[in-house]
């Protein structure tokens, strides 16, 4: 058994703690809302962030960061990527200084360009950590469903550890090294899911949606890259894999934001989507790598507003003809 403490009470905090809980670990997860934690305590739900599923007995929830963190041996930070860097200056000195850190979080923190492991490594120096992404709807593993997933850290020792300690019966870890790579991956599928799921609201067909998948993956391959990440890695789970989940079903909440974005509708009410906070910083770190991105910079402007769906399109057809690979 290993002492698990969740930060975090939405869709994903709440998934993986019923996944621990079921693989028979203490796990604690940590809501800063009294409802949340008042919902998964007494009625084994939490009818906000992930209704319609029962969770186990075995995951409490509490509003006090120090009884989740009582002798953790793994914390999962499932926050925002925006929200980490308040998270981690809130909680991280109740981080016992030995537990391993997994950071959840697919994004780009807006104002400095971090990936979340720089947040933490700056915040928290010499705690071991590692990021875990790849294809996996909260719904899904909450439900017990299978499949697999990426868990990345700087020495090959504690990835191959991690990986051992956060895979279960249904949900199985590759150990990976490229800890940049796999952040980039689960960052920039989905701004590209937001293209999606505009290709496909805005009526344009299934050819069109897999030609901007196709062309969103060698954007993401070459701007990964450039920000340091190894060429297979972003042809793995957290790239790839999560690029073809992502843009092909309305359960991302990404693809739904891009779905709304295309038809047009009011996109007030719709859950978290990381894309549309990731768009603008990813098309700026393009733009100072010299990677060219055409539709990551056309979803950022599609989101302020600096063009619509229909002029994108026109747009991202009308460019000068150039050779498939370069
Ligand atoms: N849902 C999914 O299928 C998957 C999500 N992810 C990633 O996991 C991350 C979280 O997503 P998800 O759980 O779905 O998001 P949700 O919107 O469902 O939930 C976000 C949660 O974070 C909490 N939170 C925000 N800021 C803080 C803070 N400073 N301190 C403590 N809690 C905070 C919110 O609390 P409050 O209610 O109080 O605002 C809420 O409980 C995202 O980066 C996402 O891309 C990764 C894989 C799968
Ligand atoms: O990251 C996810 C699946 O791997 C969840 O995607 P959404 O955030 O778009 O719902």
């Amino acid at each position: 058994m290993t002492r698990f403490a969740i930060v975090g009470g939405g869709a994903w905090g709440t998934a993986l703690g019923c996944l621990y809980a079921r693989a028979g670990h203490r796990t604690v997860l940590y809501a800063r809302d009294a409802e949340t934690v008042a919902g998964i305590n007494r009625d084994q739900r939490n009818a906000r962030y992930l209704p319609g599923i029962e969770l186990p007995d075995g995951l409490t929830a509490t509003s006090d960061p120090a009884e989740a963190m009582d002798r953790a041996e793994i914390v999962l930070f499932v926050v925002p990527a925006q929200s980490l860097s308040v998270a981690i200056a809130e909680l991280g000195g109740l981080v016992p200084p030995d537990a391993l850190a997994v950071l959840c979080a697919k994004g780009i923190e807006r104002g400095t360009g971090r990936f979340a492991s720089q947040i933490l490594t700056e915040a928290m120096p010499g705690q071991p950590l590692a990021v875990l992404s790849g294809p996996s709807f909260a719904a899904d593993v909450a439900r017990g469903l299978p499949t697999a997933v990426t868990i990345a850290a700087g020495e090959p020792a504690l990835a191959d550890r991690a990986a051992r300690l956060l895979s279960t019966e249904t949900f199985r870890c590759y150990a990976a090294g490229d800890v940049v790579g796999v952040e980039a991956g689960g960052a920039l599928k989905n701004v590209l899911a937001l293209a999606a799921g505009a290709v496909v609201g805005r009526g344009l067909g299934a050819s069109a949606q897999a030609a901007i998948i196709t062309r969103g993956f060698v954007e993401l391959r070459r701007l990964g890259a450039a920000l340091g990440g190894r060429p297979e890695t972003l042809t793995g789970l957290s790239g790839l894999g999560d690029l073809v989940l992502t843009c092909s079903s309305p359960q991302s909440r990404n693809f739904a934001y891009g779905l709304a974005l295309g038809r047009g509708d009011d996109r007030s009410g719709l859950k978290l989507a990381e894309g549309v906070f990731t768009a603008e910083i990813a098309a700026r770190l393009a733009k100072q790598h010299g990677i060219d991105a055409p539709i990551i910079a056309t979803v950022a402007a599609i989101l302020s507003g600096d063009r619509d769906v229909d002029a994108a399109v026109q747009s991202l057809l009308a460019r000068p003809l150039k050779r498939e690979f370069d």
